[in-house]
Formats: structure tokens, C-alpha cells, sequence
């Protein structure tokens, strides 16, 4: 049996339903990312497997057991909020230690090498005789996950937990909070909105919509085939073409949004029709000499040098399409462009998610 399974949890807010019966497993030692919008029910979803919320219907078991009904100090899972709530009037080895003096039992010697090794981890150990006033944004985050994992939870939730942080020490965290998984072996659920971050820490992503879970796959997996419009558009990067599909004895081809002709690949479990097609940003060149492309014409809109990239947009076929790449030749905007893309980076998009 899965270490965590959530079972047909809904949840209302009076007359609006927040979590539509959400169906969700992870194993032990998942790095799990509830991903999605403003409002989509990600904190809720949280909260209901901290105990913070009940659910309407539906069963949370965490390790085998049913703990829907349990207040959260009896569940054994840590949660850890964006705003680090850390106790202003102990100090930093008092924060940490206090997960371990509320589940009692353990004596003072164990709980003072728990505390130090949840420092460590952190690598925080000089620290210990501060208090929360005295530290960086930085360092208090550090002090609540020491907290958050000192007492060895069955599952790690982490709600935003680096939204506080400026963009670097961000970055740094994201490798600290994946070493520190690495490490532990804790299941961990996170939230966050930003979909980078979802990709670069979890090995499942949940993306969720309007309440309901839209897609779950890996980091990989749900970048490449995102299945849906919203997935594609959430998970970022990507073009979203309409594109009216038609197959003759020579094979498939299309028109795009003004009619312009492209030919297209074999997708055979597709009806003839208008669809919508994914187009990675990343995999659109322009002016590109590779002849194997298939290549239309457009108007340089707008260019923006990101750094490593070049970002262009390029108006072709009825529609923006945006391509982000390594471009060398100086080009004028309002100009003449060629955009050129690889049959199979097409990927086909549902219009919403089978439920
Ligand atoms: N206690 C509450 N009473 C009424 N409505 C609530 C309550 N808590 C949450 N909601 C509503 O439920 C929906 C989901 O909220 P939730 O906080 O789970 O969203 P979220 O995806 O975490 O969003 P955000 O990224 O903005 O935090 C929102 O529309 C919110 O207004």
C-alpha cells in the first residue's frame, strides 16, 4: 500500500467546492509538488493532510493508517508555512527542540543530539544560541525546516516554503531542500506556484486546476506531454497552436490559424479537424538553415536578449509564436523572418482533462 493515499477528498468553503474528489497516492520517500494557479486548492489539499482542514468526504491514510479524523499533532507529519513561524522568544536550539518536547518521551540527551543533527543538516550548528531576530530570512528558514524534520515525520509538508526568499538564496535552497531529501528519504509534499521550481525539485508534479488534479507525472513527462491546454500553458515554455488537421493518401497535414499550409506527422489517433498543438518555445528557430525543418514565413515582432537566449516573437500563421534560442544574426523588427520546428515537436493537447 502507498505511504500516503488520498481517497475522494472534497472540501467545501459554504457554497464553494475548493477540493473536488481528489484521488492522490505517494510512496515513501516521494518529493512530491502540488503545483497550480492562485486558488486552486493547493494549500487546502495541504492543509487537509496537516489535519489543519477536514475534509467534506473522502479518507487521508498516511503509513497504513486512517488519520482523516486525527488531530494534526497525532499524525505525525511536519509542516512547515512560508512564514516560518518561528517562536520569537526561544532560541534557535528551543525552536528545533520543540517538536520533540510536544511528542514527549524522548530524553533531554537524545532530544539535545536530534536538535544537533537537524542543525548540521541545515548546517546551522553555530547558530543555536541566537534567537529568531537575530538571523537572515535565510537562516530562519533553515531554522523551521531544522524543526520541521527534526522529529523524523512520516510526511514533510511544505507550503511555499521558499516564497520568502530572494531569487539566489531561492536557488540555493532548492539544491539544499533536494540534498536535504536526498539525505533523508522523507516524503515530502510541497506547494508552490512557480512550475520551475516544481521541475526542479519533485519527482511527481500534481498540477492542479479549479480543484481538481489536471495532470500527475514527472518532472520530464509532464514537460514534454503535458496533455492538456492548461497543463501547457501552466507548465510554461510553450506555444499553443490551432491547428485544422486533415489526412489524404499522401498523410496528414494541416492549416494553421490563417490558413498558411503545414505538413504534419502521423497522428493516427487523431479525428480530422481543429486541434490544439503544442510547440515548445525552445525547439521553434528562426531563420534557421537546417532545410529539414518545416519553415514558414512571419514578422519579427519584438526581441528580447535574456542572457544565454535570445527571445523572438515572431507573428506567422495567424498567431505569436514565440521562439527562444541561440540567434546570432542581427534581424529588424517589422522585418522578414523564416521560424522553422521539427515535425515531431508538435504534441497534441486535450481541450481539458479527462475526468
Ligand atoms: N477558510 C476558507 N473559507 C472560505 N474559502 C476558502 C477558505 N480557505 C480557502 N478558501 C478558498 O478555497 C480556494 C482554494 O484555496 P487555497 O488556499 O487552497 O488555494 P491555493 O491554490 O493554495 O492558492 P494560493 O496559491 O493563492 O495560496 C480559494 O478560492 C480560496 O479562496
Amino acid at each position: 500500500m502507498s505511504h500516503l493515499v488520498i481517497s475522494a477528498a472534497t472540501k467545501t468553503f459554504g457554497a464553494f467546492t475548493a477540493l473536488h474528489e481528489i484521488a492522490l497516492t505517494a510512496e515513501r520517500g516521494d518529493f512530491v509538488a502540488l503545483l497550480g494557479p492562485s486558488g486552486c486548492g493547493k494549500s487546502t489539499l495541504l492543509r487537509i493532510i496537516a489535519g489543519l482542514e477536514t475534509p467534506d468526504a473522502g479518507t487521508i491514510e498516511i503509513a497504513g493508517r486512517d488519520v482523516t479524523r486525527l488531530a494534526p499533532e497525532k499524525r505525525n507529519v511536519a509542516l512547515m508555512f512560508q512564514s516560518y513561524a518561528l517562536l520569537p522568544h526561544m532560541t534557535v536550539t528551543e525552536n528545533v527542540r520543540f517538536p520533540l518536547r510536544m511528542k514527549g518521551g524522548l530524553p533531554r540527551t537524545d532530544q539535545d543530539e536530534k536538535v544537533e543533527e537537524a542543525l548540521g543538516l541545515v548546517q546551522l550548528h553555530d547558530l543555536g544560541g541566537r534567537y529568531p531576530r537575530q538571523l537572515s530570512g535565510g537562516q530562519q528558514q533553515r531554522v523551521a525546516l531544522a524543526r520541521a524534520i527534526v522529529a523524523e515525520p512520516d510526511v514533510l509538508l511544505l507550503d511555499e516554503p521558499l516564497s520568502n526568499l530572494d531569487a539566489r538564496l531561492r536557488e540555493d535552497m532548492q539544491v539544499e531542500l533536494k540534498r536535504l531529501h536526498q539525505t533523508l528519504g522523507l516524503t515530502t509534499v510541497f506547494v508552490t506556484h512557480d512550475q520551475t521550481e516544481a521541475l526542479a525539485l519533485a519527482d511527481t508534479v500534481v498540477l492542479m486546476n479549479a480543484g481538481r488534479i489536471e495532470r500527475k507525472d514527472s518532472p520530464e513527462g509532464i514537460y514534454r506531454n503535458p496533455g492538456t491546454v492548461f497543463a501547457a500553458d501552466f507548465i510554461g515554455g510553450a506555444n499553443i497552436l490551432t491547428i485544422t488537421v486533415r489526412r489524404s493518401e499522401h498523410g496528414w497535414s494541416g492549416t494553421l490559424a490563417d490558413g498558411t499550409p503545414i505538413p504534419l506527422g502521423d497522428f493516427s489517433g487523431l479525428a480530422p479537424g481543429r486541434h490544439r498543438f503544442m510547440l515548445r518555445k525552445e525547439q521553434v528557430s528562426v531563420s534557421p538553415s537546417d532545410t529539414g525543418l518545416i519553415a514558414i514565413s512571419g514578422t519579427l515582432e519584438a526581441r528580447n536578449f535574456l542572457g544565454g537566449v535570445t527571445r523572438s516573437a515572431v507573428r506567422a500563421g495567424g498567431q505569436q509564436i514565440i521562439a527562444v534560442g541561440d540567434v546570432t544574426e542581427p534581424l529588424a523588427i517589422g522585418g522578414e523572418v523564416t521560424i522553422g520546428w521539427r515535425r515531431e515537436d508538435l504534441v497534441p493537447l486535450a481541450e481539458t482533462a479527462a475526468r
